[in-house]
């Protein structure tokens, strides 16, 4: 008997075939060539078939609550305001989740009714090192114990309710830190896309989650062996990059290993810290996803998960 799934599953042909033809594809290689991240290798033809079809439901998703919000409004005897329409995009580290969400992002503010979308990460919200190694918990990083999950909820809550210029804090994957001096201000966005491991965790004893302020949310999953590799592969190119600049927390580190000894460093970060976070706090939310990107070896997207409404 097959079980129930609360998902409507497409394979990549017949998802393409959902595309709506009156929005060509706005993209040139060029500007994809900026959206990529290290190690992803998202093509054209990916975005046409993939993302192109997922941007127009959005848009239409977009549309409709912006109606229903104003229904509301109207039976309450209100001024409608427009609220911003929020996106929460989850996953494991190193499975692409930059690449996807700027795709969006880019994507999506070609439509006049949305022209203004901000991204926001929630590395952003991780303690600093300093707090962090205070707790004894620096080995923990990505754990929800990392967070300031209250912080993160209360900047969403403010930037849902309309409050103009809500700062966000910001995180350095190269110093592996968060920017003391550094803020992303987040102004009356059409649409917010949230970006992170955690966006989909919910925590017995707290009253509201960061995902009861989207309007809709994204899991990308892959066979946890491959973003095991991806990981690795990763390291190895940001060994021969960002870990050659002495601003890098781990230049003196890393930056002279060899080829063999980086691997054994990524392998064991991946197993004693993302894999195991992985496995305890993120696939877990995988099913409270509305839609669900399933990316093969290759890195590219072959099935598509809807939930039913
Ligand atoms: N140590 C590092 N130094 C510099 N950049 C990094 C480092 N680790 C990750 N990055 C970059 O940070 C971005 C976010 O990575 P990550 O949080 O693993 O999410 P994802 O791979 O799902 O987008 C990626 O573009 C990656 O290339
Ligand atoms: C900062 C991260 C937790 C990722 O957070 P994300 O932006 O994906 O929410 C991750 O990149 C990280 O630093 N993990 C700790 C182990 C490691 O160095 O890979």
């Amino acid at each position: 008997m097959k079980r129930y799934s609360p998902y409507i599953e497409f394979d990549r042909k017949e998802w393409a075939s959902l595309k709506d033809h009156d929005t060509p594809l706005s993209l040139t290689e060029i500007e994809l060539e900026k959206l990529r991240g290290l190690n992803e290798q998202v093509s054209l033809q990916e975005v046409e078939e993939v993302y192109l079809p997922l941007t127009h439901l959005i848009h239409l998703y977009v549309g409709a609550s912006q109606q229903l919000h104003q229904l509301t409004t109207s039976f309450l005897q209100k001024k409608a305001r427009k609220t911003p329409y929020i996106i929460g995009i989850a996953g494991s580290v190193a499975v692409g989740k930059s690449t996807t969400a700027r795709l969006i992002q880019t994507l999506l503010t070609r439509w006049d009714t949305h022209r203004k979308v901000d991204l926001v990460t929630t590395d952003g919200f991780l303690y600093p090192n300093a707090v962090l190694e205070k707790k004894g918990i620096m080995n923990r990083k990505g754990f929800p114990e990392s967070y300031d999950i209250k912080r993160l909820i209360q900047f969403i809550g403010e930037v849902k309710s309309g409050k103009p210029k809500v700062k966000a804090p910001k995180y350095s994957h190269l110093t592996y830190d968060i920017l003391p001096d550094e803020q992303s201000v987040i102004d009356h966005p059409d649409i917010l896309i949230v970006e992170g491991i955690n966006v989909l965790q919910v925590k017995k004893d707290s009253p509201l989650f960061v995902s009861d302020f989207f309007d809709f949310s994204i899991f990308i999953d892959a066979e946890e062996k491959n973003i095991a590799r991806w990981y690795v592969e990763r390291f190895q190119l940001l060994r021969q990059t960002a870990f050659q600049n002495p601003d890098s927390y781990f230049h003196s580190r890393f930056a002279d290993l060899s080829e063999e000894e980086a691997t054994v460093v990524a392998h064991h970060t991946w197993e004693s810290i993302n894999a195991k976070n992985l496995h305890e706090n993120i696939l877990p939310t995988k099913g409270r996803a509305q839609l669900i990107l399933k990316k093969e070896a290759n890195h590219t997207i072959q099935n598509i998960y809807l939930r039913k409404l």
